[in-house]
């Protein structure tokens, strides 16, 4: 399927859906300093031929303007001439839509995944165990363990990307790049948000948990 053959009110609907995650998260303090992109996938999928709407780089998320957003292919390139520049990590969004199916990927930057990258970073992920918010992954066993995992961050962000392909996990909807932020994932942008959600609260419990033992 073409980029002109995906239906206007899909892309309509990614656009709106994307304008509304952006402001709620914005108000939550999850963009500092123009950090952060998100993006939402439209049209039908083949792990080689998709489109999605991605935030622009480097604009204050903040803000709402007409320039908030873009539409790119599955190799980060604009569908339509624009001036505007997709997100610097573009290419982090393009793998895991490949390699997942998702319908949509947000990834914000906080002090607590920063954190939590740092001090779990030998073990290259972030263990968590038998918290109960560990079920918005739709993981529900008793006394669950998963493993978050984290992999290199580079300023080059081609280089990130076959650590990504390397380390993604089936059963955890995210990957943690190393004191820089978290990517999180869902079929549908309700989904990715839930998992967003969890995946924040884990990094704090484990934060402040380990601090607790260290003390101890
Ligand atoms: C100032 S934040 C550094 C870049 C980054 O990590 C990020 O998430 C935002 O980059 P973008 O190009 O998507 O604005
Ligand atoms: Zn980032």
């Amino acid at each position: 399927m073409s980029f002109e053959q995906i239906a206007t009110e899909d892309k309509q609907r990614a656009l709106a859906e994307l304008t509304e995650v952006k402001s709620l998260f914005a108000s939550r303090g999850w963009f500092p300093g123009t950090s952060g992109n998100l993006s939402i996938r439209v049209g039908d999928y083949k792990p080689d031929e998709f489109h999605f709407a991605i935030t622009a780089s480097g604009k204050d998320k903040s803000l709402s303007t007409s320039e908030d957003f873009l539409f790119v292919d599955q190799a980060g390139k604009p569908c339509e001439t624009t001036r505007l520049k997709p997100s610097a990590e573009t290419l982090i969004h393009c793998e895991i839509y490949r390699q997942t199916g998702a319908g949509a990927i947000f990834h914000i930057h906080s002090v607590f995944n920063s954190i939590v990258s740092e001090l779990f970073w030998e073990r290259k992920s972030i263990p968590v165990d038998g918290v109960e918010l560990i079920k918005a992954f739709n993981i529900w066993d008793e006394e669950a363990h998963i493993d978050i995992p984290i992999v290199s961050n580079f300023a080059h962000i081609p280089s990130i990307v076959p650590e990504v392909t390397e380390r993604l996990d089936p059963r955890i909807p995210g990957i943690m790049l190393r004191k820089h932020g978290i990517y999180a994932w869902g079929a549908n942008a309700f989904e990715a948000k839930r998992h967003l959600e969890a995946f924040e609260f884990l990094f704090e419990y484990v934060y402040r948990w380990e601090l607790l033992q260290r003390k101890a």
